[in-house]
């Protein structure tokens, strides 16, 4: 296999990122609860130590959903007939995705707490 540049590699990875955002619902929805969190995030000027958690915890389910569709991919093309290892591998990549969700909406709640206590009334922002 010929060696590819960097700017090749850049794009086959986009490809990857454009690919799941267009075939696979949970990225469009983690798409679209990430524009979001960031409008929220700017219009009420957090700090950049809740943007840097806000970020991670994007990144992190973004990336868990890229990984739970390229495993998909490679599970359907290997294992085309059911099978419980084909079963276990597809579960367990989701459950991945589940576990970073549930972690990114806590750090949501964490994060935008003291905030929109302040806005509504009250509360102070360290
Ligand atoms: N080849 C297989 N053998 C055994 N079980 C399978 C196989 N393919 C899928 N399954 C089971 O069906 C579930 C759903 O499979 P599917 O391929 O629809 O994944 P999904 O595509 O996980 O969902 P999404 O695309 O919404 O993330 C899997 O989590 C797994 O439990």
């Amino acid at each position: 296999m010929p060696k590819k540049s960097f700017w090749a590699a850049f794009g086959y990875a986009a490809q990857g990122i454009v690919y799941a955002l267009r075939t696979q619902r949970n990225m469009k929805i983690h798409a679209v609860a990430a524009v979001v969190v960031i409008s929220a995030a700017a219009l009420l000027h957090l700090s950049w130590l809740r943007w840097v958690a806000l970020l991670f915890a994007i990144a992190l389910v973004m990336a868990m959903e890229l990984v739970n569709t390229a495993l998909e991919s490679v599970v359907d093309l290997a294992s085309p007939k059911i099978h419980p290892l084909a079963k276990a591998a597809k579960d367990t990549a989701a459950g991945a995705v589940l576990l970073a969700a549930v972690f990114a909406a806590a750090i949501g709640i964490i994060v935008f707490f003291d905030p929109l206590l302040e806005l509504f009334g009250g509360g102070s922002q360290p």
